[in-house]
This record gives structure tokens, C-alpha cells and sequence, in this order.
């Protein structure tokens, strides 16, 4: 076995248990073969057939750090990095229409690799191993998720509002193209979904169409859902019925699909979620920024809905930093359901684990044998995490992504020591400004 030992740290298992363990990776397989005496088969690891080294060929030093599952950032637009701070404060429609959309119609492949570079080296260093990607020229997101070594379930964004029926029609084309294309890719870490903007933003002829070919070929489902009430207002005005009836009536409420947002939901909504197995992912400062509302994310979880969480796109957060997304999962869930002891400390950090990773239906979310390998190491030395009473406390309520040492992803080492060795950090901050500046001044012509 080619392994890597993650040593001398303490382990957040799948369980809430924290244990001093150390964490044995078989890099060949990209899988966790043991945490502590504990390995795939249940042996011992002491056990002569137990089959691990007692040597590893690399080591990682987890000393005074917390080993986590690889955070999942179950909804953005990566690429939007580059729009970071370029229209803050307006609610969504406004905001995507006078500003964001406009940008968004003089990017170009170029600077979308360039900006999905900026968020995927983002999230290495803040300890993100998988995300959730709805954009454009998804090629090159896909090239950057491959050289970079993280995990993503990708596609291309369909909007056919303003377009002519052979334009709306190419779109949702394309988006089913591209998941077929790019299933699988970067040796499996590139998983793909048929993504259509909003039930709003998409007309039924071609949300219907869309569905059938995405269940035709087993393709899951990702859109942005109930978010506004300016988005849940009119389908219940013209259609007599609510969002999720509508999903539903689509065929769009399957076990693999996941919904952004899932703000205005009401409790027969709730059922129908939790009934069809589809996830929410909740973005709570993308929520909170453009006003939209909060969602009632302890009702969701009451009802047995796999919760995830998103940051959205950095426009709308300004970060891709899933910490600061616990955090706000815990303080808006608690004034959304009025009650302090409301989604506590220990249900955010699965949101952000186990519950994205069920949600996006990717591998890791949990340290466990037989696990993928996807991980990092939160130093708690620091002052701002001192004293450690409850190291799950620290990882909602107090850690923050430059806290992390270092990032595994699929067993290999993407982040040691604070370095990425995945991305030149310099020159990938350097193009990407470049690309932001040029853009800005396109738009601006
Ligand atoms: C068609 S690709 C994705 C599309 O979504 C836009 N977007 C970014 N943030 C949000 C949000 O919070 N709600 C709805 N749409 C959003 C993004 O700018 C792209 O145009
Ligand atoms: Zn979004």
C-alpha cells in the first residue's frame, strides 16, 4: 500500500466522537484504510493481517489540530469570484439583472477558468475538498477541478427567459450535453447534474423536455428553488400551486436532486422534500445579504431532509469560506425557529460534512475506513480557539478557513502546511485580477 499518515491529531468521527487517533490513507485507492486501531475489515490495525505498513511513505503532522471530513460547499458559481465586491447591496432580481447578468454577458471562457482557479484555490485553503458548480463553459471549470485535485458535480446553467425558442432549446441542450460529457471526468472526482437556473427562469416547455431527457439518462437534478418570495409569488399565482408541487409535476423531485436555497418553504413543501429524498442546500449569507429571507432549516431537518450548505457565489457572500457558513447556519437557524438550542453547533458541522457529501452524492464526508480520502486539519492552537471545551463548538462557532493546515483530497496532499501544491497561488491571483479588471471595463464600455 502506498499510504499517507495523518499523525498525532485529534479525529472528528462520524458519530460526533472525538478521538487522539492517527488516520492511515491508501493513496492508490484515494481511501481512508484505518483510523487508529480501527480498519476497513474492522481488524485491528495491530493485527498482523490488518495489511497496513507500519511505515507510511508520506506524513502529514495533524500535532494540536482537529482532522475533519474535507468540507462540501454544496451550491456556488465559482467562477464568480471575479465579480467579488463589484455590486453589493440589492436584493436578487435588481441585482442579477442591472448588474450581475450584464457582467456576466461579456465573460469569457478565459475568465471563467480564471475565476473558478481564484475559488477552487479558495476553498483548498479554507479546507473545501467538493463543491457544487452551476455556470458557464464548464470545460474549463472541469479542467481546473481536474488540475487541482478537489471533487465537483458541474453543470451548465440553463436560462431561457429573453431567449427565442432555438436559443432556449440549444441551452437546455447544452446543459445535457456537458452532463453527459463530463460525467466521470478527473478520474472520477467530476460528477455532473442537468441544471436549470429557477423554475422561474427556465419556461415549463423546456423544464419539461430538460427533466425527461436528465431521468432518461439518470442525470440528477440541480436548480436554484424557492429563494425569493418575487420567485415563489407569481408560480403560485399563474399555476395555482406551490414551487415544490411544481418541481414535482416536472419530475424534478428525485432522491438525487438537490435544491438551492429552499427559503420559502411551507410545511407541505417540507413533506414533499423529505418524501422524494431531495436535498436543500442552504446558503445562509448569500440569504441573509440579498435579503432573501431564512429558511427554516430546523423544520427541514425535523422532517428527515439531507440539509447541505452553500456559499452561493462570491458576489452574493463575498467568500467561499464554509466555516463562515456554519456560523450562519446556526445563528439565522436559531432566529428563524426563534429558539436558541435550534440547529445546534453539531448539526451545521454535518450539514457541512456528511450532509453535503449525501447531497451532491459524491464520495467522503466522513472519517471512517473505507471512506475516500478527503480530509483536513484545523489547527486549534490558535488564541481565537483557546480554550477547547468542545472542539465541535470551535468548528461552527469560532474556526475560521485560514485555520486549516492541510487539505486531502482522493488521498493526495493539496494543501500542507498552508502551501497549495495543486495551484501556483500567485499566479492564479495575478490572472484572475487581471481578468476581473478586464472584464470590469468591458462591461463598463
Ligand atoms: C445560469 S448559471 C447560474 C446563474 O445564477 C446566478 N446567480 C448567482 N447567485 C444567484 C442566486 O442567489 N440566485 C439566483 N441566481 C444566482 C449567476 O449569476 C448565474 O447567472
Ligand atoms: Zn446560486
Amino acid at each position: 500500500m502506498n499510504a499517507l499518515r495523518v499523525t498525532g491529531g485529534r479525529v472528528l468521527r462520524p458519530d460526533g466522537r472525538v478521538t487522539e487517533s492517527d488516520v492511515t490513507i491508501d493513496r492508490d485507492a484515494g481511501t481512508i484504510a484505518a483510523v487508529g486501531d480501527e480498519t476497513v475489515s474492522g481488524e485491528r490495525a495491530d493485527d498482523a493481517d490488518a495489511d497496513l505498513p507500519s511505515t507510511a511513505d508520506e506524513t502529514l503532522d495533524a500535532d494540536g489540530g482537529l482532522v475533519i471530513p474535507g468540507l462540501v460547499n454544496a451550491h456556488t458559481h465559482v467562477a464568480m469570484t471575479l465579480l467579488r465586491g463589484y455590486a453589493d447591496d440589492k436584493p436578487l432580481d435588481p441585482w442579477l439583472r442591472e448588474d450581475i447578468w450584464p457582467a456576466e454577458a461579456e465573460l469569457t471562457p478565459n475568465d471563467i477558468e480564471a475565476g473558478a482557479e481564484l475559488g477552487v484555490l479558495e476553498m483548498i485553503r479554507s479546507g473545501t475538498t467538493a463543491f457544487a458548480d452551476m455556470y458557464f463553459a464548464m470545460d474549463r471549470v472541469a479542467d481546473v477541478v481536474d488540475r487541482a485535485g478537489v471533487r465537483a458535480r458541474l453543470g451548465h446553467g440553463v436560462v431561457t427567459v429573453g431567449k427565442d425558442d432555438a436559443d432556449a432549446r440549444a441551452d437546455v441542450e447544452e446543459s445535457l450535453a456537458v452532463a453527459k460529457e463530463l460525467d466521470g471526468a478527473a478520474d472520477g472526482r467530476i460528477r455532473t447534474a442537468f441544471m436549470p437556473h429557477s423554475l422561474t427562469t427556465v419556461g415549463e416547455a423546456f423544464l419539461r423536455e430538460g427533466v425527461a431527457e436528465a431521468r432518461e439518462a439518470d442525470i440528477p437534478i440541480h436548480l436554484h428553488a424557492n429563494e425569493t418570495t418575487d420567485e415563489v409569488d407569481p408560480i403560485v399565482d399563474e399555476r395555482g400551486e406551490r414551487p415544490i408541487a411544481y418541481a414535482e409535476e416536472l419530475g424534478a423531485l428525485g432522491a438525487d436532486d438537490f435544491f438551492a436555497h429552499g427559503v420559502h418553504l411551507d410545511g407541505s413543501e417540507i413533506d414533499r422534500l423529505a418524501d422524494a429524498g431531495t436535498a436543500v442546500v442552504h446558503c445562509p449569507a448569500s440569504n441573509m445579504k440579498l435579503a432573501s429571507g431564512m429558511a427554516p432549516v430546523q423544520r427541514l431537518r425535523d422532517a428527515g431532509v439531507t440539509v447541505a450548505l452553500g456559499t452561493d457565489g462570491a458576489a452574493s457572500n463575498n467568500d467561499l469560506d464554509v466555516f463562515d457558513e456554519m456560523r450562519d447556519a446556526a445563528m439565522l437557524g436559531k432566529l428563524a425557529a426563534d429558539d436558541a438550542s435550534a440547529v445546534p453547533a453539531a448539526a451545521v458541522v454535518e450539514m457541512a460534512t456528511a450532509g453535503g457529501a449525501d447531497a451532491l452524492g459524491l464520495p467522503g464526508g466522513r472519517i471512517e475506513p473505507g471512506a475516500a480520502a478527503d480530509l483536513a486539519v484545523v489547527d486549534l492552537d490558535a488564541p481565537h480557539l483557546t480554550p477547547v471545551h468542545d472542539p465541535v463548538s470551535h468548528l461552527a462557532y469560532a474556526a475560521r478557513g485560514s485555520d486549516v493546515r492541510h487539505t486531502v483530497c482522493d488521498g493526495e496532499v493539496l494543501m500542507r502546511d498552508r502551501e497549495v501544491l495543486t495551484l501556483d497561488a500567485d499566479a492564479v491571483r495575478e490572472r484572475a485580477a487581471a481578468a476581473a479588471n478586464d472584464l470590469v471595463d468591458r462591461v463598463g464600455e
